[in-house]
């Protein structure tokens, strides 16, 4: 039985998640900065259509799992752990697993997810399959049910648009951190706004309702807090949090507010547009249809000032062919039924060499 050590304790990863049952399993893993997400699955047959509802054994979460957050070390062991949980709350355990596909926030470089298959494979021996992906790419499973083709857009406090065609080629934009020019994110909106309040202040910009709406959510009562209040603690998805502020500002009719919101959409449009045009999604004549994944609170609707629908509005002038979609399982189940569809996809070719 293998031992490991996790907080200067020997860990025993196989009497944390029992002896039980023999179902074989697809675990899938969504990790983010937030949170980590990982499914269980079983194996269930191939057809023209999935079950409905999908047949979802257990599913776990625990904290942050993005290396350059937490290091790897802490990184590895959440992921560990949610995958232990997953599989005691699923009644199963590690000899019923037949593949891991991991997707997870911080895997940029193919020396990432190397490194993240080996330990991998030290947890699960060879016959198991394993695949590690950028996050985005089981946000993208999860509105295509799995399949790997088409365009994700994901605005929350980050954003990142990340593209596949069906013969495997991919490309990404953005998500690269505010710093490197992320500007249709929430912290990307709501920096803007922040900015603009100063501005207004100091007489350098137009005077905004952004100002009061602002500070009377954040309690303070002048624009000079707001300094204090960005030193303080200057976490992006505290400054994020602001942009419904700045969605009701617009709606209320703020010329500012709406500018911004405006700027937002043209980057998010362009985003899609860079990989949509590095893929040829869109086919030869511009006009061929492929789907886009639209991920994260930024994408909400709202009543009148909605984002995610002016993206799409704003895609749609370059590339009629677009089809929107809001996918209706989370990505960690898009991580598991991309699972699937690999070992279904190499299942499939091993029948045809026999
Ligand atoms: N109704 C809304 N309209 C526009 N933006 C919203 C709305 N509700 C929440 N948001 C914004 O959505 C963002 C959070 O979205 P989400 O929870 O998808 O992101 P996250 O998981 O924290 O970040 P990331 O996806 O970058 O890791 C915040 O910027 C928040 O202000």
């Amino acid at each position: 039985m293998k031992k490991r050590y996790r907080n200067g304790k020997i860990w025993d990863f196989e009497h944390e998640i029992g002896e039980l049952g023999n179902r074989e399993v697809i675990l899938g893993l969504d990790g983010g900065t937030t949170s980590t997400v990982c499914i269980c699955m079983p194996i269930f047959p191939f057809s023209d259509s999935f079950p409905d509802p999908l047949p979802v054994l257990a599913r776990a979460v625990a904290g942050c799992s993005n290396h350059n957050s937490v290091g790897e070390t802490a990184a590895r062991e959440t992921l560990e752990q949610v995958m232990a949980d997953a599989l005691l709350k699923s009644g199963s355990n590690r000899s019923a697993v037949r593949a891991v596909c991991l997707s997870v926030s911080g895997v940029n470089h193919s020396t990432d997810e190397l490194r993240i298959l080996n330990w991998l494979r030290e947890i699960f021996p060879s016959h198991v399959k394993l695949y590690v992906q950028n996050d985005a790419v089981a946000a993208l499973a999860s509105g295509t049910m799995g399949k790997l083709h088409g365009c994700v857009l994901i605005a929350g406090t980050g954003t990142i648009a990340f593209g596949f065609t069906e013969d495997g080629r991919q490309a990404r934009a953005a998500g690269a951190g505010p710093v490197l020019g992320d500007w249709g994110s929430g912290y990307g909106i709501a920096a803007q706004a922040l900015t603009a309040i100063v501005r207004a202040y100091d007489g350098r910009g137009p005077v905004t309702i952004l100002s009061s709406n602002i500070l009377q959510t954040l309690g303070l009562s002048s624009p000079d807090e707001l300094i204090g209040w960005t030193y303080a603690d200057p976490s992006w998805a505290r400054i994020a949090a602001l942009v419904p502020v700045v969605v009701s500002c617009a709606e209320a009719g703020d010329r500012v507010a709406h500018e911004i919101l405006q700027d937002s959409v043209e980057e998010l449009a362009l985003s899609v547009k860079a990989v949509v045009q590095r893929l040829g999604l869109c086919g030869e004549d511009g006009k061929a249809s492929f789907p886009l994944v639209m991920v994260g609170g930024v994408l909400e609707a709202n009543k009148r000032w909605d984002i995610g629908k002016e993206v799409v509005n704003h895609i749609s002038k370059s590339y009629p062919g677009v089809l929107p979609i809001h996918p209706k399982v989370e990505p960690a189940v898009g991580a598991a039924l991309l699972g699937w569809n690999f070992l279904m996809t190499e299942s499939h070719k091993e029948a045809c060499k026999r």
